[in-house]
């Protein structure tokens, strides 16, 4: 790289715009939406889609509910000109449906094109010709006057050749290739020398491409709008935006166009397009659903979508892709979790979306919270207890959670992989035995305020009395073992219903003043797993004092 960019590069030159009005723009409404998957998108494949790959395409494009798609190029190859014929004469365009079709200005491209379209119902047909300096000079090596005279033959051919076919509902789209790196008024008079040709007050759709993105977006919305106070207020003048993504700011320029007065965008589903690709439309879509803007596009099966295009276009999508990618809902990292645990466990159903680190309800696009929270050596005690909470129904009390993180936390360190919720729940029954049959022949007994407690525990009679089944086992204990030990504290909930359901019992304990640590247990009977989970908690002291599983606390 070099060390002085500035003697290779220049910056593009910011836009004079006075009173721009855009800034306070507020979004309130979807734009019109075009797809180019079948055209732009496909132009850029490695290996173009052959017809079937096509059809899929297309027939997802409906389902989705785009009512404008551009189905190709038919003048560029066979495939493309079947594809289109196919459409037309077994009937495929839904009544709500309009298709588009793309031809550069040259006279034998545009008869072609205007001869693939004859007998739909309505067709867009798309023309362009690049308008900026290095275009002008380097690939058509004509003056400004050349080009508008380019202009101006090719659209009074499209005129004539649609005039010879009026059961067809014609609509012109004009784009000024290059747009974003040509002087306006050259692009101004393209689209003034575009207008006059078709007719003035036909329906034409003037697309205003960042054919190569070169500048930060607000460069892009000033150009817009300049070209909307010109062009906005003109009958039958529609104001689309076609950005692509060379700087990684698609979306961003999509989105300033149209506070800064686009009607239409173009893109494709998830940024496929030439180079860095199109402008994602599903990402401007679900910016506006989050913002509470119905887009008018379906993406509820979000992954049907992702799926059906990776295949179309045999090209993966990004585990980082924004709402569509694997890991976008996913979160490793232990603040995460336990924001996201709390939000979930704070929200009622009728709440206003307001999830820590999830812009948007999984939900929504048929995603699971599944994979919310998926746990690594990055994560803490929320992210571990919402896994146990979610998938096993066990909601451990906040000091099991400390104690219990740093079980898994060693683990982690051995292993230094992902542990998945079966994981840990396997790490976790085996530090805790919840299930273990550790009391035999256990009997109690209420007699007055007493309670008397008899039971065989490791192969030894034990009894106790208290003012309750706990507090009389755990005098049984401190009989029996010779030690101290308290219950600090105690936690119970149900899991499952009827007659699968448990109790779930959590005690902790502490021994000998000296160490805390939890028992757990579980039984059908309340009762039973409150004595299990301290008969538990006793052998974990008792029996591994020195366990990696006990956590001393001061
Ligand atoms: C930004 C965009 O995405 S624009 C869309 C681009 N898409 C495609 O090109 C996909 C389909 N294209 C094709 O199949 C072919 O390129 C065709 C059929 C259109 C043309 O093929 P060819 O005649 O072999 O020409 P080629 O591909 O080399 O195109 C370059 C020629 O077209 C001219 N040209 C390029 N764009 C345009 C345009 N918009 N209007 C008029 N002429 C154009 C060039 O100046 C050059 O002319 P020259 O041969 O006289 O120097
Ligand atoms: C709108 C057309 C000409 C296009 O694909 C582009 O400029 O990127």
């Amino acid at each position: 790289m070099l060390s002085q960019p500035a003697s290779k590069y220049r910056p593009f030159a910011p836009i004079r715009l006075a009173d721009r009005a855009w800034p306070d723009a507020v979004l309130t409404r979807a734009p019109t939406w075009l797809s180019t998957d079948l055209r732009d998108g496909n132009q850029a494949l490695v290996e173009p889609m052959d017809a079937s790959r096509k059809m899929r395409m297309y027939e997802m494009l409906l389902r989705i509910g785009f009512k404008e798609i551009e189905v190709g190029f038919p003048a560029a190859s066979q495939i493309e000109y079947d594809f289109l014929r196919k459409l037309i004469d077994e009937k495929l365009i839904p009544d709500d449906v309009t298709i588009q079709v793309m031809t550069p200005a040259r006279e034998e491209l545009i008869a072609r094109t205007i001869e693939s379209l004859r007998g739909a119902p309505r067709a867009i047909v798309h023309v362009y010709n690049a308008v900026a300096p290095a275009w002008r000079e380097v690939v058509f090596g004509m003056t400004v006057a050349e080009v508008m005279e380019l202009v101006k033959g090719s659209i009074e051919q499209v005129r004539r050749l649609t005039d010879a076919e009026p059961q067809t509902e014609w609509t012109l789209q004009y784009s000024p290739e290059t747009f974003s790196l040509a002087e306006l008024e050259v692009s101004a008079l393209a689209c003034e020398t575009a207008i006059a040709a078709w007719g003035e007050g036909r329906p034409i759709i003037l697309n205003l491409p960042t054919t190569v993105e070169n500048a930060t977006p607000n460069v892009f919305a000033d150009q817009i709008e300049w070209m909307c106070r010109r062009f906005k207020n003109q009958p039958g003048v529609v104001i689309s935006v076609h950005p692509h993504n060379d700087r990684g700011t698609g979306t961003a320029a999509a989105e300033l166009a149209l506070m800064a007065g686009a009607d239409r965008v173009e893109g494709c589903l998830f940024g496929n397009g030439e180079r860095t690709g199109n402008l994602d439309v599903v990402n401007v879509a679900l910016n506006l659903y989050t913002q509470g803007v119905a887009p008018g596009l379906d993406f509820s099966d979000i992954d049907a979508v992702r799926a059906e295009v990776e295949y179309c276009n045999q090209l993966p999508v990004s585990p980082r892709h924004p709402y569509a990618g694997d890991l976008v809902y996913t979160s490793f990292s232990g603040s995460h979790q336990d924001a996201i645990k709390k939000a979930f466990a704070a929200r009622r159903e009728s709440d206003v979306w307001n999830i820590p680190y999830l812009p948007i309800d999984p939900k929504d696009l048929g995603r699971s919270y599944e994979a919310v929270i998926r746990v690594n050596s990055q994560s803490g005690k929320g992210g571990i207890s919402y896994l146990l909470e979610h998938e096993y129904g066990l909601q451990l009390p906040r000091r099991l959670q400390i104690e219990f993180s740093q079980i898994v936390q060693r683990e982690m360190d051995v292993g230094g992989k992902e542990l998945t919720a079966q994981d840990i729940h396997a790490l976790f029954e085996r530090a805790y035995h919840p299930a273990q049959d550790s009391l035999q022949n256990l009997e109690t007994q209420a007699t007055g305020d007493e309670v008397q407690v008899r039971a065989i525990w490791k192969g030894q009679a034990v009894s106790g009395t208290g003012n309750g089944p706990v507090d009389a086992l755990t005098q049984a204990f401190c009989k029996a073992t010779g030690c101290q030990v308290r219950v600090l504290d105690y936690h119970e909930h149900a899991i499952g219903s009827g007659a699968d359901a448990r109790a779930m019992a959590y005690v902790e304990l502490r021994v000998n003043e000296e160490r805390t640590l939890f028992g757990v247990g579980m039984h059908h009977d309340i009762t039973f797993a409150a004595l299990y989970a301290l008969a538990n908690g006793v052998g974990r002291a008792a029996l591994a004092p020195t366990s990696q599983y006990e956590v001393a606390t001061a």
